[in-house]
């Protein structure tokens, strides 16, 4: 069995009082995608935070195809290949769509006397609205900032930036939450067209439709800890939200999928 793309055991983390982890596990292998489910504070974005680089766990470990990690930073865990759309997208207001996608990896061209130095505007924008088109997101104008656009608008210029620069996972925190079908199902179909290209996708959504019908395997958080995993072939929704709730202690397929000791 190859080494799990991302193998994290027993995170925990606190705000204050709150205990968002509880000892949570949790692993991804190369290329699939998984499902990230349970009920309103269970710890799936905590969890998603930790393991992009936002937040720092107060204990565990994590380790990136067997190596242990601790991402101080999102810039480090970028630099690890992971990319995340977070709930509420982390795009800057003030930015137009194409600043947003090239922040910190801003396009250059040749300036005067050949020098490399010149922000490559027209290659950033063409390059920001063929990502957004291949969504379904078209960009009315190119120079208004991203406050100008509609929820949707912004959702996807989130979801383009995460895909187009991921080398290795995509984190998607409801990243359909905002769509509407035509939208979600463009999204639904890039998840599936990133799988395979060989990047693994980590898809936290409360919508059951769309787990079923995108993820290999789910793995399922209950007050902070991993509660159960399925592969989702074989599982139902019945026993999804089962697991989720506790009504289902044990279901079937909770056993650790074989050779993976995350
Ligand atoms: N920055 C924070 N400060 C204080 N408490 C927080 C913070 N972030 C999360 N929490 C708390 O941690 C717990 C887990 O939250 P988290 O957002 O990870 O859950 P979730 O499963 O993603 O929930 P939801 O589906 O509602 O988004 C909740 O009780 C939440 O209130």
């Amino acid at each position: 069995m190859a080494v799990p793309l991302i193998a994290a055991r027993g995170i925990v983390k606190s705000y204050g009082q709150v205990e968002a982890l509880r000892g949570a596990d949790f692993s991804l292998e190369t290329g699939e995608v998984v499902a990230l489910i349970g009920d309103n504070g269970a710890g799936k974005s905590t969890l998603a935070k930790i393991l992009s680089g936002v937040e720092r766990p107060d204990g565990g470990t994590v380790e990136v195809e067997g190596e242990p990690v601790a991402f101080g930073s999102v810039e480090e865990a970028r630099g690890a290949g992971i990319e995340t759309v977070h709930q509420d997208l982390a795009l800057c207001a003030d930015l137009t769509p194409a600043a947003n996608f090239f922040l910190g990896r801003e396009r250059l061209r040749p300036g005067l006397l050949g020098l490399l130095g010149v922000l490559d505007n027209a290659a950033m924008r063409r390059e920001t609205r063929e990502a957004c088109e291949r969504l379904g997101v078209r960009l009315a104008s190119q120079s208004a900032p991203v406050s100008a656009l509609s929820g949707g608008q912004r959702q996807g210029v989130a979801v383009a930036r995460a895909v187009t620069w991921a080398r290795r996972v995509v984190f998607m925190d409801e990243p359909t939450a905002a769509l509407g079908v035509v939208q979600t199902r463009r999204v639904l179909d890039l998840i599936r067209t990133v799988r395979d290209s060989g990047v693994s996708v980590v898809l936290i959504s409360h919508n059951m439709q769309d787990v079923m019908a995108v993820s290999d395997r789910v793995e399922v958080l209950r007050l902070g800890r991993r509660v159960a995993r399925f592969d989702t072939a074989r599982a139902s929704m019945e026993e999804l939200v089962g697991a989720m709730t506790g009504a289902l202690e044990q279901p079937a397929d909770v056993a650790p999928i074989e050779g993976d000791r995350a």
